[in-house]
């Protein structure tokens, strides 16, 4: 993409929650999974690329002993709807017994989610719970019941951006979550 068409992009977008926003959001998820997890020594992965953001922003409000690697798998590339999971690196740890805490942007679908976190309940954890900045609202989750452990904002149904998720590769880098104009 053009330098002119990326920096159109993010002009013409809507604005859906602010910086402020989101670390609002940060602050309360922060609380709520001090208080579920803050006894379980757990075994944090981040899911790149998108939970890059989240867990550099979630991760400094845990403030109780834990452990950070990462994960990466992906299903949409570069387009807006989403194909299937391509696994790039899965967790290296020994998963058994331990409580495990997945860091992604958003929770749309929750393909991506579902076989993480099954991935890890099959390799032995004791629990695999995870956390979204974004819960996506719609009737087309992977399954009806399908649903984040720990969530920061409900957002529309609307191609998204900015916190960890990308634009045709752009615009990660925002702690405010935009629609794509039309999208
Ligand atoms: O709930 P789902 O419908 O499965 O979508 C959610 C996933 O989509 C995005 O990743 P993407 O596949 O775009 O890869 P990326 O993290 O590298 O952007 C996002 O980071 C989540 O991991
Ligand atoms: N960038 C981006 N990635 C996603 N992955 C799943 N839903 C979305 C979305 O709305 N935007």
């Amino acid at each position: 993409m053009k330098r002119e068409e990326i920096l159109k992009v993010i002009n013409e977008a809507d604005c859906l929650h602010s910086d402020a926003e989101v670390a609002t959001a940060l602050d309360r998820m922060a609380a709520t999974i001090s208080e579920r997890l803050g006894e379980a020594d757990p075994l944090v992965y981040v899911v790149l690329n998108g939970g890059i953001i989240a867990a550099g922003q979630l991760l400094p409000r845990l403030r109780f002993p834990l452990t950070v690697s990462y994960l990466h798998a992906t299903r949409y590339g570069d387009a807006t709807s989403g194909g299937r999971l391509d696994w790039k690196v899965k967790p290296q740890d020994d998963l058994r017994g331990r409580t495990v805490l997945i860091i992604d942007d958003i929770l749309d679908e929750g393909n991506t989610l579902d076989a993480i976190l099954q991935y890890c309940r099959e390799q032995g954890a004791k629990e695999a719970l995870c956390a979204v900045v974004i819960n996506k609202k719609h009737n087309r989750k992977a399954r009806p019941d399908l649903k984040a452990d720990f969530v920061g904002i409900e957002v529309e149904d609307r191609f998204l951006f900015g916190c960890g998720m990308d634009y045709k590769g752009y615009w990660r880098n925002t702690l405010a979550i935009y629609a794509v104009k039309g999208l």
